[in-house]
């Protein structure tokens, strides 16, 4: 393995990302909508639509655009705890996250998390994958103003590593998350667990669109960047 010199990071999104649970967030969501008489919230629009955005953010989206905080973050918290509910035996790794992980920080790559969940769904979904030991920053969307597709949770991260936002690569499944890497000037790997190949044709920061990490090799990761570099010169 060729070890690059200079510092880079990976910034890697969480749901749908280290693991493959984002239609078991969809299901939440729309069972916490028909418990309050609204039928027929579309768990693929979820999906398309508002992966990865805040859950209050998602509350405005589809229910409504007034809802006042306090509110908002009281049916998130029903809706998270449903979720956490459903989906312990099923929170699994994504195949290969491990070696990959393993293989990246032997290479000096940074590694962090960046993601739309909140405090308690972060450490729920890292302890049951037993990969927070692998990350040196983990940012939430309790740690921000603005979740996705604002930048601002790569960039804290970008920030807690001490890499530029363009000597990282964020890997995403989400189209807000695509959206929030593409305004931090980040490239990303984009994962088909939520969406469909075809739908990332549109993003110009994707270097790989792939369905898991079996194949995935770190240091080729980097070239990729700076031959997408090279391309845009
Ligand atoms: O940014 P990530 O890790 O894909 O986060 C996904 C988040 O997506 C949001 O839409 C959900 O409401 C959250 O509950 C979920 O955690």
């Amino acid at each position: 393995m060729i070890l690059p010199t200079k510092k880079y990071a990976f910034i890697f999104d969480m749901d749908g990302v280290l693991t493959d649970n984002m239609k078991l967030h969809a299901a939440s969501w729309v069972e916490l909508f028909r418990d309050y008489g609204l039928e027929g919230l579309d768990p693929e629009r979820y999906l398309v639509e508002t992966a990865g955005m805040k859950g209050p953010d998602v509350l405005r989206y589809f229910l409504d655009p007034d809802i006042s905080s306090q509110e908002a973050e009281r049916l998130t918290e029903l809706k998270d705890f449903l979720y956490r509910v459903n989906s312990r035996s099923l929170i699994k790794p994504l195949s290969g996250l491990h070696t990959f992980l393993e293989h990246a920080g032997m290479a000096g790559i940074a590694l962090a998390v960046g993601t739309g969940s909140g405090a308690k769904n972060t450490d729920y979904v890292l302890g049951l994958l037993e990969t927070k030991r692998f990350f040196q920053a983990i940012v939430g969307s309790h740690h921000v103003k603005e979740g996705k597709p604002a930048p601002d949770i790569f960039l804290r991260a970008a920030e807690l590593l001490g890499v530029e936002p363009a000597d990282c690569i964020v890997f995403e499944d989400a189209l807000p998350g695509i959206e929030a890497a593409s305004r931090a000037g980040m490239s990303c790997v984009a994962l088909t667990t939520t969406n469909s190949r075809d739908s990332f044709s549109v993003c110009s920061n994707v270097l790989e669109i792939i369905d898991d990490f079996m194949q995935l090799d770190p240091v080729g990761l980097l070239e990729r960047l700076h031959e997408s570099r090279t391309e845009t010169l």
